[in-house]
């Protein structure tokens, strides 16, 4: 098998032979989920390329009229075998669309309806994986910022390079300093029947992950991603000293959006994790990509503190009643 990192390069080599001005993201879940970072930086940094995130389903059935053959769609799926997925790699092929996928294991449907492949490193849930510098939010990355650097001479991509680096070390020590928290929130939180996580920008799908993959279902709580703009139209009549709520304060420029959430939270409720990227130790990561790279440390925070919680509430994170177990 070829590196992560080799396949990345045959790929930005790819992105040369063609025209490239619409980026499709497509995925289920969680997978869908480790998108959104990628679109924040094509939207904040293109000026030629625009970016959507799309459920791979609706993908088909909205069926976009500017999906062609200038378009690139990046898929993911962990084991690629989400058939959902597959179809929506086909359906894009067909369109003519340049097709990349990223998976962890090396042989999958929907690699053989994909161009490209890209075998991301995995690690279960709150376990540093020994290469995150080509974890899949890593891959997305280098596949989005490459792009970029190719088609507009954007000049992130080389510091993203150097700044993943760094990000085994950031991670370690964002482990040690969660763990103690993450077991006291564990221990707190383990009876509460709903949690909401909020967050704005490029770590809004990190809030949707923590809700949809690991609360509702690795946990079967009741919980919902509340966008921290959107907060104030609506979510926020729930609020109340005994309604949990998990804010994610990233240092990207829709921080001051948090930063009205936290001070609300702050007034009329109690039952607050703040999790800040400014709290870490971000040593070696570029000044200029701590915005972007800071959906990656609080993503791998938070998955410390669900091991926490399934070893609280003594529901492990792998147990499911019905995916993968009956027909859907
Ligand atoms: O297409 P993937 O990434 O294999 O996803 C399969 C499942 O894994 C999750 O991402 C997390 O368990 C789900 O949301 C999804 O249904």
């Amino acid at each position: 098998m070829t590196t992560a990192q080799e396949q990345v390069n045959r790929i930005l080599e790819a992105y040369k032979e063609r025209t490239i001005n619409r980026v499709f993201l497509v995925a289920c879940g969680g997978s869908s989920a480790l998108m959104h970072p990628s679109k924040y930086f094509i939207d904040r940094e293109a000026t030629t390329i625009t970016a959507e995130v799309y459920n791979s389903n609706e993908f088909i059935y909205r069926n976009p009229s500017t999906l062609g053959s200038d378009s690139l769609v990046i898929l993911c799926s962990h084991k690629g075998k989400t058939p959902e997925t597959t179809e929506a790699a086909k359906f894009a092929k067909g369109k003519g669309a340049l097709t990349v996928s990223l998976m962890y294991v090396e042989t999958a449907p929907l690699a053989d309806e994909s161009d490209f492949i890209v075998n991301y490193s995995w690690a279960p849930p709150g376990q540093l994986d020994a290469h995150p510098e080509i974890a899949n939010y890593a891959i997305l990355y280098r596949l989005t910022m490459g792009l970029l650097a190719v088609k507009e001479g954007n000049k992130k991509y080389e510091k993203l390079v150097q700044s993943l680096d760094s990000l085994s070390t950031v991670l370690n020590k964002a482990k040690e300093q969660s763990l103690e928290n993450a077991k006291a929130y564990a221990q707190a939180a383990k009876d509460e029947p709903v949690i909401y996580t909020m967050a704005s920008g490029v770590n809004y799908g990190i809030a949707y992950s923590f809700a949809i993959c690991i609360l509702m279902e690795m946990q079967w709580k009741h919980s919902h991603a509340i966008h921290a703009g959107e907060f104030f139209h609506g979510p926020f009549e729930v609020l109340d000293k005994d309604v949990p709520f998990i804010l994610l304060m990233g240092l990207d420029e829709t921080r001051p959006m948090e930063e009205r959430a936290l001070k609300f939270l702050k007034e009329h409720g109690e039952k607050l994790l703040i999790l800040d990227a400014k709290d870490y130790d971000m040593s070696g990561i570029d000044e200029e990509m701590k915005g972007y790279l800071a959906p990656l440390l609080l993503n791998f925070v938070l998955r410390v503190y669900a091991v926490e919680l399934a070893a609280a509430t003594g529901h492990p994170l792998e147990t499911r009643r019905y995916m993968f177990k009956v027909p859907y």
